[in-house]
């Protein structure tokens, strides 16, 4: 099945205000990200961590990644980012080759992706304040900061006698405001969220996720959403990509991957969902 991208996805009538949301430097029509044939191979392990995914982000637009743990899906997010070396295929972003590039050779390059993690609480460098956490990108890209840590607080709903704090003193909830800042600071235009609410309560899953779906609205950012829950994938993708055992099985718009499934994998995925069954807690490594 192929991607849809310009299909609107289920329950997101509003998703339309940002869907043209072209930048500079992109060809018009380019997808934002482009991965094609991607592998990851880690030294200790028999087989690929991921291997040969093909898929693509057009600005402005969720894809969501789905599959059970250990499939693969964070190993994707960190090949993304330039986390960890991809061993074969390519990645774009905006039509340019950055599968070699570092973090920190992207962000001095102008290339802007940032990462936003599970659990804020090994994300978030405990000896640093607030506010240098926040602008540490911006400082490493060469931008200018001053001002930057108060505008992006007020944006994530972070109160700014917090920045000069530490992210211990805070809750869960408010450390991942402080780690969606810091991904913010650098202009991303592409957002990679790895389970970003998984490790909080349910009523700060939902705020964090609003939170999320309005800072797409108004800036336009692309989101590689990574989630084992389906209801939220639903709920933010406009197109899915369903992983098993490190490859992708299924794409498509997300009506027609959760709605009507094609792969055996995917509609076992869908019927575990319905039933409430946890399906992150399924094992699948070889
Ligand atoms: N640094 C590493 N070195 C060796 N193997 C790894 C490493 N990181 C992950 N793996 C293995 O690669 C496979 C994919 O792991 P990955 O964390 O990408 O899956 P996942 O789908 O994100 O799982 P989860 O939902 O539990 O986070 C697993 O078998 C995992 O044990």
């Amino acid at each position: 099945m192929k991607a849809q991208p310009n299909e609107p996805a289920p329950g997101r009538p509003e998703a339309g205000s940002h869907r043209s949301a072209q930048h500079e430097g992109t060809p018009v029509n380019a997808p934002l990200l482009e991965l094609d044939g991607v592998a990851v191979r880690y030294a200790s392990r028999r087989t690929a961590a991921v291997e040969g995914v093909s898929l693509s982000i057009e600005a402005g637009r969720t894809l969501g990644v789905v599959g059970e743990s250990g499939c693969g899906k964070s190993t994707l997010a960190k090949a993304v980012m330039g986390l960890v070396p991809v061993t074969a295929g390519t990645l774009r972003f905006g039509g340019r080759d950055i599968t070699r590039l570092t973090p920190r050779q992207r962000l001095r390059a102008g290339i802007s992706m940032q990462i936003v993690f599970q659990d804020p609480q090994s994300s978030l460098d405990p000896r640093m304040r607030v506010r240098d956490l926040i602008i540490e990108p911006l400082r490493i890209a060469g931008g200018a900061t001053a001002g930057v840590a108060e505008a992006l607080a007020d944006q994530v709903g972070l109160p700014r006698d917090a920045l000069a704090s530490r992210p211990h003193e805070f809750s869960g909830g408010q450390r991942q405001r402080i780690a969606i800042a810091r991904a913010l600071a650098a202009r991303p235009r592409l957002l990679v969220l790895d389970e970003p609410t998984s490790a909080l309560d349910l009523s700060v899953q939902a705020q964090i996720l609003n939170l999320v779906l309005d800072l797409q609205r108004e800036h336009g950012f692309a989101y590689l959403f990574i989630s084992h829950d389906m209801a939220v994938v639903r709920h933010l993708a406009d197109t899915v990509a369903v992983m098993f055992r490190g490859q992708v099985v299924e794409q498509g718009s997300t009506a027609e991957v959760l709605d009507a499934p094609r792969h055996a994998y995917t509609q076992e995925l869908m019927h575990s969902a319905l039933s409430g069954q946890d399906t992150g807690a399924v094992e699948t490594t070889t």
